[in-house]
C-alpha cells in the first residue's frame, strides 16, 4: 500500500462540510502541495491527518513496517510517535525558552524518555541528553540556527522562528512532514531560501513533505504533485503543469467562467 491513504474523508462543523469526501494518497519520499482558496479546508485537512480533529466520515491509513494503521481516532502525540509531524500556520514555539530547549522538548515528546533515568539523573540520562543535544545542533545547523542555540525563541526574527518550527517538527524524526504555510509573512529572499531548504530536507532525510502554501511560485517550483481543494472538496490533482492548465482550478482562483 501507499505510505498514507485517505479515503472519503469528511469533517462537518454543524451544517458546514469543511472537508468533504476527499481521497488523498501519498508515497514515500514525495513533495506534495495542498492548495485552494481561503476557507477551502486545507488546515482542517491537516488537522484531521494529525489527530487534532476526529473525522466525521472516512478513513486515514498509514503504513508502518508493512502494517496498515488506522489513524482516525489516534491522539496527536501518538500520531507524532508513528512518524507524522507538522508545523502550524500561526507559529507555536515556547517563546520564553531557548532555541535549543525548543528542539529538545520536541525530541523528548517523541522518545518517551525513561522516567527513572530522568528522575534520578543517572549516567544514562546524561548520555542520552548529550546525544540529543548533538542531534539538535546538527538539525539547527541545516537551518543556520546553530549559533543561536541559547537565544530565547521570542528574540529570533520572524523568518528564523518559522525555520525553528520546522526544526522542531524534524526533531521528532518523521516519515511525513506537514508544513502549514511555511513561507507566510516571509519576504521573497527568505521564501527562496526556504524553498531550497524544503527540497534539501525532503531529499536528505528521505521523507515525504506535504505543504499548504499560498505562494504559487513556491508550490509550482518545489512540488511534484499538487492537490487542490475548494469548498472542502477535491477540485483537482496532478503535476504542477497539469494544475496550472486545469480550467476548474483557474476558475476557482480567478473567478468567472
Ligand atoms: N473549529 C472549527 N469550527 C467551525 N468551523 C471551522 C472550524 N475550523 C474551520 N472551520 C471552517 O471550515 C472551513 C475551512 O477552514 P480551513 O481553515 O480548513 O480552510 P483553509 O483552506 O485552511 O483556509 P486558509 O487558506 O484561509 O487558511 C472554513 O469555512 C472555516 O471557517
Amino acid at each position: 500500500m501507499s505510505l498514507l491513504e485517505v479515503k472519503e474523508l469528511t469533517k462537518n462543523f454543524g451544517g458546514l462540510a469543511a472537508v468533504s469526501n476527499v481521497d488523498f494518497v501519498i508515497e514515500e519520499n514525495e513533495l506534495i502541495g495542498l492548495i485552494g482558496p481561503n476557507g477551502a479546508g486545507k488546515t482542517t485537512f491537516f488537522n484531521l491527518l494529525t489527530g487534532v480533529y476526529v473525522p466525521t466520515e472516512g478513513t486515514i491509513e498509514f503504513e508502518k513496517d508493512g502494517k496498515k494503521i488506522l489513524l482516525n481516532d489516534k491522539a496527536p502525540y501518538k500520531i507524532t510517535d508513528l512518524g507524522l509531524a507538522r508545523t502550524f500556520q500561526n507559529i507555536r514555539l515556547f517563546k520564553e525558552l531557548t532555541v535549543m530547549d525548543n528542539v529538545l522538548i520536541a525530541m523528548h515528546s517523541k522518545k518517551g524518555s525513561n522516567t527513572f533515568h530522568s528522575l534520578f539523573r543517572t549516567p544514562t540520562f546524561y548520555r542520552v541528553e548529550e546525544k540529543m543535544r548533538e542531534k539538535a545542533l546538527e538539525l539547527l545547523a541545516i537551518f543556520e540556527l546553530e549559533k543561536k542555540y541559547d537565544v530565547l525563541a521570542k528574540n529570533l526574527p520572524y523568518g528564523e522562528q518559522r525555520r525553528l518550527e520546522i526544526v522542531r517538527a524534524l526533531a521528532t524524526n518523521p516519515k511525513i512532514l506537514f508544513l502549514d504555510e511555511p513561507a507566510a509573512g516571509m519576504n521573497p529572499q527568505e521564501t527562496a531560501e526556504l524553498t531550497a531548504l524544503i527540497r534539501k530536507i525532503q531529499k536528505d532525510f528521505k521523507i515525504t513533505v506535504v505543504l499548504i502554501e499560498h505562494d504559487m511560485s513556491l508550490v509550482m517550483n518545489v512540488c511534484e504533485r499538487i492537490y487542490v481543494l475548494e469548498y472542502g472538496r477535491l477540485l483537482a490533482k496532478g503535476t504542477p503543469e497539469e494544475i496550472q492548465k486545469n480550467p476548474a482550478v483557474i476558475k476557482a482562483y480567478l473567478g468567472g467562467d
